[in-house]
């Protein structure tokens, strides 16, 4: 098996009587394109979450780079969590901060003094929106807002970037041009991408293996041309969108 940057082992999460991760284990392979799908509330972003230490796991155990992170405290997850860079649900730009102090952010909160304007505008030359330093977030577009997400994700050249949703809210063409910048992140960067996300479309461009979670299991792992042609009925109504609900006026025509 190829070299896992991260290994996920027996991973259970609860909340109060909520059993909402119920045995993960998965292996994201360093330098891959992993998409995490599933139903809603079927704990993707929880999953995600416990990657990078953000949520600690309620039994078994997370490794970055074969380092359990399970049971440290925040001081002794920083070193990790540089590794992890994440673009969170809705892109969450601080609104009285510029676009550069945005993407400085994590530069500033680990301490680097050095270099951080130009590091802040080659991570705006990545994601295509150079000299954009001194924009407020509220003069963006939404596909704007999430590309300095993106930019505020990879600032601290992260070796893997976590996705929440990163089409959300987005149209068809600005959603598209977003998988380029995921793309272009593991093919030009070397990066590992772990994306969560309901886009079918996104899935085909962009993933190396797909996992699907359902009620906080892996029920299915595998590459997107298996993922094409299952025959598995849960999975085939997700790809179709199909509820299995009849249309009104739908026995007329039957
Ligand atoms: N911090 C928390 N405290 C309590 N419950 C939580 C917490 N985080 C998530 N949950 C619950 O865990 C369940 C799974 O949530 P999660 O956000 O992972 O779902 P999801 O698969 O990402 O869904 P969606 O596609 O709708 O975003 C939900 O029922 C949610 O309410």
């Amino acid at each position: 098996m190829a070299d896992p940057f991260i290994r996920v082992r027996g991973l259970e999460q609860k909340f109060g009587t909520q059993h909402v991760l119920r045995g993960v284990d998965l292996d994201i392979i360093r330098g891959e394109t992993l998409v995490i799908l599933g139903g809603s509330g079927g704990g993707k972003s929880v999953l995600l979450k416990h990657l990078p230490g953000l949520l600690r796991p309620w039994r078994g155990t997370v490794e970055i780079e074969g380092d359990d992170i399970s049971g440290l405290d925040e001081r002794q997850l920083a070193p990790y969590r540089r590794k992890v860079g994440i673009m969170f649900q809705g892109g969450a730009l601080f609104d009285s901060m510029s676009v550069g102090e945005n993407v400085a952010f994590p530069l500033l909160e680990a301490g680097e003094r050095k270099g951080v304007r130009e590091r802040v505008a080659e991570a705006l030359e990545i994601v295509r929106l150079p000299g954009q330093e001194k924009k407020m977030p509220s003069e963006l577009s939404g596909g704007m807002r999430k590309r300095v997400a993106l930019a505020r994700a990879v600032v601290d050249r992260p070796a893997c970037v976590l996705y929440d949703e990163p089409h959300a809210g987005l149209d068809p063409v600005t959603a598209d041009s977003i998988d380029h910048l995921i793309k272009n992140l593991q093919t030009g960067h070397g990066m590992t991408n772990v994306v969560v996300t309901h886009e079918m479309r996104s899935v085909f461009h962009i993933a190396d293996r797909v996992v699907f979670l359902q009620e906080g299991r892996i029920h299915w792992i595998g590459g997107p041309d298996e993922l094409r042609a299952t025959q598995d009925p849960l999975l085939r109504n997700f790809i179709d969108g199909n509820s299995g609900e009849p249309w009104p006026g739908s026995t007329l025509r039957a």
